[in-house]
């Protein structure tokens, strides 16, 4: 399976959201490119694990042929991606678990090995110029209680859990076209037009 110099990895695509900017609509199962977008996102990570983790509250029966296992939220009132992470961190089979959003297309594998190349004992966060982001990230499942207990408190912040917890930078030019997040219909089509 593996074509990686990297320790074996879970990997999660975040794909639990309501999708408010699309109308409500299942972004993961939006398509692009004439394919749903969690299918780019899996072809792009599926040579890099076998533990291949999808987030999602909705269309089980449709997101279980990208996957190796389905996590939900807890709670039916999507309560943010932070939801997603500790249920994927809580399933992961392996030390590392290597976080995407389904909504980025663009991403390659150069991007993805530089992530997985700084995992170890600290979280490794993408800074894109100069803002964290925490949901293209790779945790040790060893940080679970630490986020367990943050979420108990009432955090709901990716980012805000992630920086307390003395994060590695893994940094990216402000534009970098790679990391285009597809939030509405017409950065959708916008980026169909150039590609
Ligand atoms: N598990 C889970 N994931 C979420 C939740 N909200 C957002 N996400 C995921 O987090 C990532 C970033 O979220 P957004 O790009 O804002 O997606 P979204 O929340 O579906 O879209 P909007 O409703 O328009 O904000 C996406 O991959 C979403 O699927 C949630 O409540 N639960
Ligand atoms: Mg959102």
């Amino acid at each position: 399976m593996s074509d990686t110099p990297f320790p074996p990895c879970s990997i999660l695509l975040l794909s639990g959201g309501r999708g408010q900017r699309m109308g409500g609509r299942d972004k993961g199962l939006i398509e692009w490119q004439g394919r749903p977008l969690i299918a780019w996102l899996h072809e792009r990570v599926r040579p890099l694990t076998d533990d291949l983790i999808i987030s999602c509250n909705r269309n089980a029966d449709r997101y279980c042929a990208w996957a190796d296992q389905l996590v939900q939220d807890d709670s039916p009132d999507f309560p943010g991606p932070l939801a997603g992470i500790r249920a994927g961190l809580a399933a992961a089979r392996h030390d590392h678990l290597l976080i995407l959003p389904c909504d980025a297309p663009l991403l390659d594998r150069e991007l993805l090995d530089a992530l997985l190349n700084a995992a170890g004992e600290r979280p490794v966060m993408l800074r894109q110029g100069d803002f964290w982001e925490p949901l293209f990230s790779v945790l040790p499942r060893s940080l679970l209680p630490r986020i367990e207990r943050a979420w108990q408190a009432g955090e709901r912040s990716p980012q805000r859990v992630l920086r307390q917890l003395d994060p590695v930078a893994v940094y990216c030019p402000p534009n970098d076209p790679r990391l285009a997040n597809l939030n509405t219909p017409e950065l959708l089509d916008a980026t169909q037009a150039q590609h």
